[in-house]
């Protein structure tokens, strides 16, 4: 969608068409007697998370996979967690796990992802996961990460070359993103809360990706000219990182909360889940 001059990158058409090509490969795996499942566990009643949740259910269903959930009670132990994920390891007819972040702050959430077993962790959170995807070659990089890097190739926005600066060095977004967009040429600086003059670096950013969990945080004054802006945040209210009309002034291209990042983070969970049961078979 254009703007004027400006480019809206409509996470729901990259979604749309993610999803399409989807759709063969779900009906030649039926014929082999074999429908892609996800499992999902929500641990606690966050109600953000559930919502999350539901929608990869839903999500599955509309295309014709399946999916079973977990969903375990905030006082849950680490140990039964990890229980809970060796089961769904074991369980042939589960294709890929999603463990939905943040778990309750008692548990062990590291010790919980590395629990997953490498050929279902469709979520790209295990360590090996990441490692392999810091290398270039993971069959399951981080869906949100994947995501960006699905939008910008969507709408064909340069990367090599470019100056990104990544606001976030969390393990599921911001660090393996910074990874993903050296890995595609570009120049990266990584942010993070300790950063001494944060608008000062995003000033000089061709690429500016937020994924910092703080609703609005990046200023419009801070957005280089013709830059591109994707934000990645999720914040109560469906509130992205990104002050987005004072962004958009300055931006060439940018992601809108709700309809940016996140369908594309769900269609992305469907397509590593695919291909997890094009490898795992029934
Ligand atoms: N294990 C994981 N946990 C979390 C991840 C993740 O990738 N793996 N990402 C985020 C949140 N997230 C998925 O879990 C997510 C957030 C938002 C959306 C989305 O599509 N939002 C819609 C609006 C939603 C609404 O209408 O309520 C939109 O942007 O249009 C998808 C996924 C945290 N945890």
């Amino acid at each position: 969608m254009v703007n004027g001059e400006k480019l809206i990158l409509d996470g729901n058409a990259v979604a749309d068409s993610m999803k399409l090509q989807l759709e063969g490969r779900i009906k030649r795996l039926k014929e082999r007697g074999i429908t892609p499942c996800l499992a999902t566990i929500l641990v606690g009643d966050d109600p953000s998370s559930a919502t999350y949740v539901r929608m990869k259910g839903n999500a599955c269903k509309r295309l014709g996979m399946t999916s079973m959930r977990v969903e375990l009670s905030a006082s849950t132990t680490t140990e039964a967690l990890i229980a809970a994920i060796r089961e769904l390891n074991e369980d042939r007819s589960v294709h890929g796990i999603l463990l939905q972040h943040p778990v309750p702050h008692h548990i062990d959430e590291r010790a919980a992802f590395e629990a997953i077993a490498i050929a279902k962790d469709v979520d790209g959170v295990t360590a090996v996961g990441y490692a392999q995807n810091a290398f270039g070659y993971a069959d399951y990089p981080s869906c949100t990460p994947a995501a960006i890097m699905a939008i910008l190739a969507y709408y064909q926005l340069p990367i090599g070359g470019k100056h990104a600066v990544v606001i976030g060095r969390s393990p599921i977004l911001g660090k393996p993103v910074s990874v993903m967009l050296l890995n595609a040429d570009a120049t990266v600086t990584t942010c993070h809360s300790r950063t001494s003059d944060l608008a000062a670096l995003v000033r000089m950013a061709d690429i500016v990706v937020a994924a910092v969990g703080k609703p609005k945080f990046v200023q419009g004054d801070w957005i280089k000219p013709g830059a591109v802006v994707i934000d990645a945040g999720y914040n109560p209210g469906n509130v992205g990182d990104v002050d987005y009309e004072a962004c958009l002034a300055n931006a060439s291209a940018i992601t809108p909360v709700p309809t940016g990042v996140g369908p594309v983070t769900i269609a992305t969970l469907l397509k590593h889940t695919v291909h997890a049961a094009e490898k795992l078979g029934g």
